[in-house]
């Protein structure tokens, strides 16, 4: 089957995309990010990107003299620190818009504490046995994608930050996998893809001939506790993606140019599957 013809047989599906890794941070890869995305929604593919911006964050955090550290993949986030967050995605996804804009589309960027699109309970973490406080940094417990779905239905692109209103209307840090899992779910998508700087989960890490092309649910909520860093919140995005009735989750190497347009949105990574099997 060709690209052309793999994309006529998807339309009217939902894709969301989590853009991040090397693809944002190199301009010649955001820029086929954008080129391939505005390919899917000539194709009559309703896409929704995502976003995080990690490092990013990490480095207005150190200009500014504010101290962060990961735990658990997540990072602890203080009252200060959460607003040098939202500022970073802000512009980030005002970015992105644009550069979708130059590539031919009509972007809209969308913060997830505005519209009620993303609310969120103040969230802890576990290492080695131990509770850790992360201070702002939520779960998400509600999507409202009403403002999503008026800017696909006018034919957009939504791209949303992967920011938090929790009680008391306090911001709350969100891992950007986990929203991205989030909204998957609340827009019933067909496909959830996670880009990243790596060809795809490695089931012996650091082993690299150890790369999962395809790996069910239920085998890869064993993986998950044997897993690293930013893989944890990660995995754990895409296995909530499917068990919350997404078609796929598909983690892909953000590294490589047009990836999203190898067919099926990138094979060359790790497709998550439901425990039950979905034939497409
Ligand atoms: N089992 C694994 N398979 C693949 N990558 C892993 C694994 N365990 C840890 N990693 C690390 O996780 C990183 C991807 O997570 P992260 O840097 O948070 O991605 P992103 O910035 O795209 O969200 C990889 O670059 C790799 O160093
Ligand atoms: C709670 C938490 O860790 N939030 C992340 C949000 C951004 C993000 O997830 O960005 P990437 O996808 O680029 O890693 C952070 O502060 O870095």
């Amino acid at each position: 089957m060709t690209m052309t013809s793999w994309l006529e047989s998807h339309r009217g599906e939902t894709v969301i995309i989590k853009f991040g890794g090397n693809a944002m941070i190199d301009d010649e890869l955001a820029r086929a990010f954008c080129d391939d995305v505005v390919a899917l929604g000539r194709a009559g593919i309703r896409a929704v990107i995502t976003h995080g911006g990690g490092p990013q964050i990490s480095s207005e955090l150190i200009a500014r003299g504010i101290r962060s550290e990961f735990r658990g993949g997540l990072r602890v986030t203080t009252s200060e620190a959460v607003h040098v967050v939202r500022d970073v995605l802000v512009r980030i996804g005002a970015d992105l818009a644009a550069g979708l804009g130059a590539a031919g589309a009509t972007a809209s960027a969308l913060a997830g504490d505005e519209h009620a699109l993303f609310t969120a309970e103040r969230a802890g973490t576990e290492v080695a046995g131990e509770r850790v406080d992360l201070g702002q940094v939520g779960e998400i417990t509600a999507v409202e994608p009403s403002a999503v779905l008026k800017v696909l239905d006018a034919g957009g692109i939504p791209v949303v930050s992967a920011i938090a209103l929790g009680a008391g209307s306090e911001l709350l840090n969100v891992n950007a996998d986990a929203a991205a899992a989030s909204l998957a779910v609340a827009l019933d998508a067909d496909w959830l893809i996670l880009l990243t700087d790596i060809a795809g989960l490695y089931r012996d890490w650091p082993n690299r001939d150890s790369l999962v092309g395809e790996i069910d649910a239920a085998q890869l909520a064993t993986l998950l506790p044997t897993l690293e860093s930013g893989m944890i919140p990660k995995v754990a995005a895409a296995l909530h993606a499917v068990q919350g009735g997404v078609g796929r989750a598909v983690i892909v190497d953000g590294r490589v140019p047009h990836v999203l347009l190898a067919e099926p949105f990138g094979a060359s990574g790790t497709t998550i599957t439901p425990a039950e099997r979905v034939v497409s």
